[in-house]
């Protein structure tokens, strides 16, 4: 594994810009120089990341910014809202800080989401830096620039696309990531495969007990080649006026099944897990996919130790909750299916169709 990779998300108007991945880049005075000159930074991160490594990121940007702040946010999906989002700006305006004032997001994707937001907003944009340390956010959510926190009603339905001005991927803060989340972020390493590549797919079931058993070089290719497809996909078209939708595959179902059951209670990776194996079944009972396919892809996520099975929240509820899905329109669900391995496309699909895959997987 070479001692760090770099991966160039290509972007308009000056706004291209690195993603860096490797071991111990956290401690690498290099992976701070260069950023906007401020005289303040502010490290968002949340009450359990922030005690593990907030005091040496902090010590590293006191060699730039003459101040270093960090706000601590309370863990978990749940707290994805207005009421974390104000903690950070209360921060920010008591402190009197300026404009130029740089957020660092050090924390997985909830922390990621939150804190571009609340970069995007604050006196209408100020820079921010992504420092993911989840799998999840090395390999999606730092990269791309959608922001969002979560309403009761809807997954991700207030945000902003406002993007990064690096993404500083250290593969070292996985050592401390708990299993159930280095698989959740396998989902979302997995979905690359069907949308986007098929060698990808083929790579991640020859590798996957290496991944699962955190071996380094395995993990530093999943998070070198995911960066590498989704800056493809963000760099064609980073608005998702079109392309960019297949990288939602799973999450018609997965978004579902997180606001349905009130945010928290499966994971995000989770959630897509089991919304890839819906999702897979109807691109074969709309006749996109061959016989097999389905089944190849629920033998993978089961083999990640991840669930295949959907909560038992009724045919009519899943409807109603992916009614307001952000890729629906005019009232018709849109999903995310796979048309042949390693390509995608958005498909209408009838609700009774819908509702009879849900049930034949259990939904109902
Ligand atoms: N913006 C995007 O493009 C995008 C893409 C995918 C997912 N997302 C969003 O990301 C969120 C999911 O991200 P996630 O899976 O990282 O969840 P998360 O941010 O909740 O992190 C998962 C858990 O791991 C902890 N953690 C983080 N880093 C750790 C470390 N190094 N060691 C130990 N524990 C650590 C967190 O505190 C949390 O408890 C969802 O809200 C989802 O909607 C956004
Ligand atoms: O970057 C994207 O585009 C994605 O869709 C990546 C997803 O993994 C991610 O969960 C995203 O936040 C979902 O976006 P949304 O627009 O459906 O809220
Ligand atoms: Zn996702």
């Amino acid at each position: 594994m070479p001692a760090s990779d770099t991966v160039r998300i290509p972007l308009p108007d000056d706004r291209a810009y690195d993603i860096r991945i490797g071991a111990g880049l956290l401690d690498e005075p290099a992976s701070w120089q260069g950023l906007p000159k401020a005289a303040a930074a502010v490290i968002v991160s949340n009450d359990l990341v922030a005690p593990m490594y907030a005091q040496r990121l902090r010590e590293r940007l006191l060699a730039v910014y003459s101040r270093v702040d960090v706000v601590e946010l309370p863990d978990g999906e749940q707290y994805k809202d207005w009421a974390s989002l104000n903690r950070v700006f209360d921060h920010l305006l008591a402190q009197a800080l300026d404009r130029k004032t740089v957020l660092f997001a050090l924390g997985g994707g909830v922390v990621g989401d939150m804190t571009g937001f609340a970069a995007a907003t604050y006196m209408r944009g100020v820079p921010f830096v992504q420092v993911p340390t989840t799998l999840l956010a090395q390999v999606d959510s730092s990269v791309g620039g959608k922001t969002a926190i979560n309403h009761p009603l809807g997954k991700n339905m207030l945000g902003a696309f406002y993007q990064p001005e690096r993404v500083i991927a250290d593969l070292d803060t996985l050592d401390t990531l708990p299993d159930r989340e280095l698989r959740a972020g396998l989902a979302e390493v997995i979905k690359y495969g069907p949308i986007a590549d098929a060698d990808f797919l083929g790579w991640i079931e020859v590798n996957l007990d290496a991944l699962l058993a955190r071996d380094k070089t395995a993990l530093a290719h999943a998070v070198r080649r995911s960066c590498e497809i989704k800056a493809d996909v963000v760099g064609q078209d980073e608005k998702e006026q079109g392309l960019r939708a297949i990288l939602n595959f799973g999450h018609t179902i997965g978004h579902a099944i997180e606001s349905g059951l009130g945010y928290g209670e499966w994971l995000h990776g989770e959630a897509v897990a089991c919304g890839m194996v819906l999702a897979a079944d109807l691109s074969q009972r709309m006749g996109l996919m061959p016989a097999g396919f389905t089944a190849r892809l629920r033998t993978l996520i089961e083999r990640a130790g991840l669930p295949v099975v959907p909560p038992k929240l009724g045919a009519a509820r899943y409807l109603q909750l992916m009614r307001v899905d952000k890729k629906a329109e005019a009232g018709a669900i849109r999903f995310v299916l796979i048309e042949a391995l390693g390509r995608a496309g958005l498909h209408a699909v009838p609700d009774a169709l819908i509702a009879e895959t849900l049930t034949a997987h259990g939904a109902a």
